[in-house]
């Protein structure tokens, strides 16, 4: 097998994390060499955060209308072409695919086409159309990311049951769609297909959903969906979901039967960590089962020793913007710039949509559960002007505190996941009230609930 050029830095998976650490890598005049094998950007550029983006940003005027409507002071409808839509958002993703392409270059970035199939002490076999050649490499990152989860009770076949991919490829609107787990993705795509005119039937095994929010922001998910239309229903057990005569079929083990033209399957995702030659390196897996195996990496993010594993792969959180944090940081640590374990303070999620969700730092039932005392202070969105405006009040902004500064901050309602940044900065800084008296917000704006709520009066949390 030919050997190619030796890298300082080698980074396998070219998504939001191996694209940051390439580039941070050449940044610091490290000869860097990214592995991609299939396309650059990874899950968030080709089928995850943009798509969906793309979707839902081209549809919100059905839900702003839907909303106006409510009020009798609109009436219509949009009738949207899914297929015109994709197109579009083929366009947009493969337009940001071949800029990559161009800023990597630039960069001095040498991209290799192909997968990585073995990696050693200080080599890598890569696999390309051409054939395999070998990379001599000093550090190496895995950036390798995530893919659905899949169990055979309900495994996408392509047919009627989708994943998320497949789901994102459709050129028409299924008239009915049953989506199994009520998380990031389940939501998203409930508001997207909801928007596009399919009858959503939205299921969780959770005893509700968006389990991993505040039981606050379930309940007003909830309610909004079903007022939209959806069918909610948590606490299900799926026994089944197949295709029989080709329309989804899903069984509940009650016996009860719910049909529908198409089913998405979003319950989750399993590591892309099974690379041979891993374990010989000493990198350890977490999870019960060889396609769940998460690697397991040190307060440095190394996996072995001169190995990182940075974004989905680790486990760690499965967001695009921690993803490129953590790529960030190993390149920096193989760089010697830093020594320091790595810590990224909080870590805005959102869930998209509308309503959307937005939580930064601790909710106080977490802090509650390890024993100390936090505060929270609340508004509703009601009683703000641009809620109003848009006829879209449901939803609040909840602040934590602990020792009287921001520990966290929660919101639910129509925009609130634009406050992210705001909001992060005020946990990370652990603004006191004080503090936020000193902050001027313009005026009207949505950030003002997120005001208000600083400044409310605080309860036990
Ligand atoms: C539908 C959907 C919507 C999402 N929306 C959001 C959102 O709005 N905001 C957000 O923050 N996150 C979102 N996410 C999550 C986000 O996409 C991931 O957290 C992010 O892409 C992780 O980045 P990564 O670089 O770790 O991995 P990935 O983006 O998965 O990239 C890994 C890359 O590695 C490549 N690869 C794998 N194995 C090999 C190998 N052996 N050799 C060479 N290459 C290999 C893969 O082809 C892939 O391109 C969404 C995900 C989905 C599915
Ligand atoms: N807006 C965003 O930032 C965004 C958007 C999409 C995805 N993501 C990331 O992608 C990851 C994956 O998203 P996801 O929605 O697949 O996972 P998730 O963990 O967010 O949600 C999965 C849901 O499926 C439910 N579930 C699991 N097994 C089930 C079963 N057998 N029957 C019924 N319900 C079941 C869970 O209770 C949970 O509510 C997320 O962790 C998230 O970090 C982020």
């Amino acid at each position: 097998m030919t050997s190619v050029d030796p890298a300082d830095l080698l980074i396998v998976g070219g998504g939001p994390a191996g694209v940051d650490a390439a580039l941070a890598g050449a940044a610091l005049g490290l000869q860097t060499v990214l592995v991609e094998a299939a396309e650059l950007g990874g899950t968030c550029l080709n089928r995850g955060c943009i798509p969906t983006k793309v979707l839902l940003g081209a549809t919100d005027a059905a839900d702003e209308l839907a909303a106006q409507s409510r009020l009798k002071l609109a009436e219509g409808r949009i009738i949207f072409s899914l297929a015109a839509l994709q197109t579009r958002k083929d366009r947009l993703v493969s337009g940001s695919r071949t800029a990559l392409a161009a800023t990597l270059a630039k960069a001095g970035v040498r991209v290799d086409a192909g997968r990585v199939t073995r990696i050693s002490p200080g080599s890598a076999r890569v696999d390309t159309p051409k054939g395999p050649h070998s990379v001599p490499y000093r550090f190496c990152i895995l950036a390798t990311g995530s893919r659905p989860a899949v169990y055979p009770s309900m495994a996408p076949d392509g047919r009627a049951v989708l994943d998320s991919t497949a789901l994102l490829g459709l050129t028409q609107v299924p008239e009915s769609l049953i989506i199994v787990g009520a998380g990031a993705i389940g939501l998203e795509f409930a508001d997207i297909f909801h928007r596009l005119g399919a009858k959503i039937v939205l299921l969780d095994g959770a005893e509700r959903i968006a389990p991993a929010e505040d039981p606050d922001v379930s309940k007003v998910l909830t309610q909004t969906l079903t007022r939209k239309g959806c069918v909610v229903r948590a606490g299900v057990r799926v026994k089944k979901l197949a295709t029989v005569d080709g329309h989804a079929v899903l069984t509940l083990d009650t016996g009860e039967d719910i049909h529908a033209e198409k089913a998405l399957v979003a319950v989750g995702r399993f590591p892309n960590s099974d690379i041979p030659g891993l374990a010989d390196l000493g990198v350890r897996f977490l999870g019960d089962g060889p396609s769940r195996a998460w690697i397991d990496v040190n307060d440095h993010l190394l996996a072995a020793p001169n190995i990182y594993a940075v974004g989905d792969v680790n486990g760690r959180t499965l967001l695009a913007h921690a993803a490129s944090h953590q790529a960030c940081y190993a390149v920096r640590h193989a760089a010697g710039k830093t020594a320091a374990p790595y810590e990224p303070g909080a870590i805005p999620g959102c869930i998209y949509g509308n309503p959307e969700t937005l939580r930064v730092g601790r909710l106080s039932r977490e802090l509650a559960a390890h024993g100390l005392e936090p505060e929270v202070s609340e508004v509703q969105l009601a009683a703000n002007p641009m809620a109003q405006a848009h006829a879209a009040t449901a939803g609040f902004v909840r602040v934590t505190w602990l020792d009287g500064r921001v520990a966290g901050v929660t919101a639910v309602g129509r925009g609130v996941a634009a406050m992210g940044t705001l909001a992060t900065l005020l946990v990370n800084q652990g603004f006191t009230r004080d503090d936020a008296e000193h902050l001027i917000f313009p005026h009207p704006g949505l950030d003002e609930s997120l005001r208000a709520a600083l400044l409310a009066g605080r309860k036990k949390g």
